[in-house]
């Protein structure tokens, strides 16, 4: 039991760090407040909160892992290397796949509501 307590404390302790290193999680969070909201307001269906859910969780997942990339190879080296910039550059690149598909999600559900 206190392994597992003390698995939750470091799991915490991430989301934490994740909050003071990644300055862009808290707007990521924000923007996502907003869209709940917006999808309560009107209605939205269970299949269009499943995609809405998905795509908020996927943006949330990977600016996480994305963050953890960055401590690891800053850790590793602090220097400037070829492999430390293709490591940083495909990780925020995941970022910005996910941040597309959240988009398009939202384009498709949202607009019809509009008109
Ligand atoms: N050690 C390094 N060697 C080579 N290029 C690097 C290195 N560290 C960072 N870079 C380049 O600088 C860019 C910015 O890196 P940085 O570590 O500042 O992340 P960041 O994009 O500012 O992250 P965030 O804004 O999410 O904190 C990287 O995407 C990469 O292109």
């Amino acid at each position: 039991m206190d392994k597992v307590i003390q698995r939750f404390r470091n799991t915490f302790n991430g989301c934490i760090a994740l909050f003071k290193k990644d300055t862009n999680f808290l707007i990521h969070l924000i923007i996502a407040f907003i869209v709940i909201i917006i999808s309560f307001a009107i209605g939205t269906t269970q299949v269009e909160w499943l995609f809405i859910i998905s795509a908020i969780m996927i943006v949330f997942i990977t600016e996480a892992v994305n963050t953890s990339i960055e401590t690891a190879v800053d850790l590793v080296t602090r220097k400037r290397h070829p492999l430390a910039k293709i490591t940083k550059d495909v990780s925020a690149f995941a970022v910005l796949l996910a941040s597309i598909y959240a988009l398009i999600v939202g384009f498709i559900i949202f607009i019809p509501y509009l008109f």
